[in-house]
Order: C-alpha cells, then structure tokens, then sequence
C-alpha cells in the first residue's frame, strides 16, 4: 500500500469502519464507469469531462490510449501519459482526507479528440456509501501537521471548512459521460451542403421547366412552315441549356463531395446562380434580330433562337 504496510492496513481500516459496524474488506465498493467521448471535429470548442476531482479513494483507468486526460500538474495542465497497455491511477479526495492531505487529490478534466474515439473504463475504489465518516488518520495530524479537514460525510457533505472538494461523482449517482460531453453545434458546412442539395434540386427543376416552357410558347408563336426549323434550334438550344443546368447543379452538388471541414464553400453558389442566370437570359430573351431561316436556324445554335418578339 502506498503508506507502508502499517499505515496501509490503518487506511484500510478507516476506509471500511461505518458509525455502525464495522465492515469486511470487500464492502470496499468498486464502482465502474466507462466514459465514451467521440470523435469532435472541432476539438477545442468541446469538453469531454469538466475538471473535477474523484471522490473515489483511488480510481484505476484502463483506457484505449488516445490522449485526451488533462491533469493539473502545479499550476499547468498537462496531458497524462497513455502508455499503451497500462492504467492510471489518481488519488482520490477519499484518500486526501484520510492521508491528511499527504496525497492530494489529483484535479483532471477530459478533452475530446478530433479523429480518434476515446473510451475509458474507470473502477472508482471507495468507502461502503452508507454512513463511512472520513476524517484524517490521527497518526497523520501532528502539531507541525494540523488535521486538514474535519469530519466528512463520504456522501459528500463537506464542511465548509474543507479544503477537499468533493466533486465528481457521488456513489450512488448515475454517472454520465455523454451528458456531461458538450460537442460544439455542427459547423455552417452542413447547413450550406443541405441547402446546395436543395438549391440544386430546385434549379434543376426550374431549368428543365424552363426549356420546356419556352419551347412550348416558341411552338406556339411560330408559323406553321417554321416549326421544324424552330424545334431543331429549341432542341439545340435546349441541349446547351440542360448542359449549363447540369453544371450548375453539379456545381450545387459539389459541396456535398467534400468533407465537413474546413468551412463551407459558400462562394460555390454565385457560380450556378450565374449559370442560371446565363440559361434564363438565353432562354427568355434571344436576340431579337436573329430571324433563322430554315435553312440556318440550327447554325446558330443557341438557345431558344426564335426571333419571335412575344417572348423577351
Ligand atoms: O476518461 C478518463 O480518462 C477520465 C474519466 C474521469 O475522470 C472520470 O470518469 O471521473
Ligand atoms: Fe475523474
């Protein structure tokens, strides 16, 4: 034991006597709890678990090796060493107590990690929760060495004077890693990538409708002997048309092709509204001198060449 083996077995001892009865060694409660933090892209905006210390006399944590443990080392937080195949042990406020603050209790919070998923299973090692009275061992208060607290309740009702902080946990309490993680809300990446997904859709639509609109009306305007002409030229036209909506949409869909991080690429939008904007203009307002025979009206090849004066 971490006293010696005299102070161990006294610590034990103060560890497993109840204001009632005296209890056996293994009334010693081992709680476990595994703690999940997944992975957070945006690391440093998240907690994991707030800094806090184990009410635990000791707590053993055998984790899967991504650093994310934060301890406070003086007045810096350092991060504790992950060596693969070991666990790490923290003293706990239990034993700060008991040890007469000869052993503090180690201070630790857990960050989260942007690629890799953090589990850790932690076995809290603590006094029976019924009614065990903590107060520092008498061979430990001296006169150069005055009691550091007075008599705690392991429930956790410190007195004011204590100078422990019972945090963490208290023994009976659901424990709750996933509630206490904070993950920053999702960036505006997804947010732009669903409404490109939508904006594309919708222009997609409107395009295809628009083609078919303008030929219909160009059919409609257009004398008889025109017409075959005139579908040719639409068909041409159309085929530009539903090629600058299929880059436009495809330029809406882009987005969603490219991972969630780094930021949105927002200016990607301007591009298909110009491309819209571009199809609408040749759908919509050909050029008003351009009176295609027959004979030349696909040589033009743009779209909706009519020259017919009722559509623009
Ligand atoms: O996951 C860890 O390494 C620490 C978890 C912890 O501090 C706790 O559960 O009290
Ligand atoms: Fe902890």
């Amino acid at each position: 034991m971490l006293l010696g083996t005299d102070r161990g077995d006294t610590l034990e001892k103060a560890l497993t006597t109840t204001t009632t009865r005296t209890v056996a060694d293994d009334d010693l409660l081992l709680q476990l709890k595994i703690n999940y933090y997944p992975r957070c892209p945006q690391p440093e905006l998240a907690v994991g678990v707030e800094a806090h210390t184990d009410v635990s006399a000791l707590s053993f944590i055998l984790h899967n090796g991504v650093p994310v443990l934060q301890v406070l080392h003086g007045t810096r937080w350092v991060t504790a060493r992950h060596e693969p195949g070991t666990i790490i042990v923290h003293v706990g406020d239990a034993l700060e107590i008991l040890s007469n603050g000869r052993y503090t209790s180690v201070l630790h919070s857990g960050l989260v990690n942007r690629e890799a998923v953090r589990i850790s299973w932690v076995v809290f090692c603590e006094p029976p929760p019924d009614c065990v009275l903590l107060h520092p061992l008498p061979e430990l208060v001296t006169e150069g060495h005055p009691a550091s607290i007075g008599v705690v309740d392991f429930r956790g009702v410190a007195p004011a004077s204590s100078s422990v902080a019972i945090a963490d946990h208290q023994p009976d309490e659901v424990v709750c890693a996933p509630s206490c993680l904070t993950c920053p809300p999702p960036t505006a990446a997804p947010v732009v990538r669903d409404l490109s997904r939508k904006f594309a859709f919708i222009l997609y639509v409107i395009m295809s409708k628009s083609t078919f609109i303008a030929d219909v009306s160009v059919m409609r305007a257009m004398p008889q002997e025109e017409e075959a002409a005139v579908a040719t030229t639409t068909m041409a036209g159309g085929k530009v048309a539903a090629l600058l909506a299929t880059a436009a949409a495809l330029l809406l869909l882009l987005p969603l092709a490219l991972p969630p991080l780094p930021p949105p690429p927002t200016q990607l939008l301007f591009v298909p509204v110009v491309l819209l904007l571009l199809v609408a203009s040749l759908a919509f307002c050909p050029a008003a001198t351009s009176s295609p025979s027959p004979m030349h009206a696909a040589d033009h090849g743009s779209f909706g060449t009519t020259g017919s004066p009722h559509l623009c």
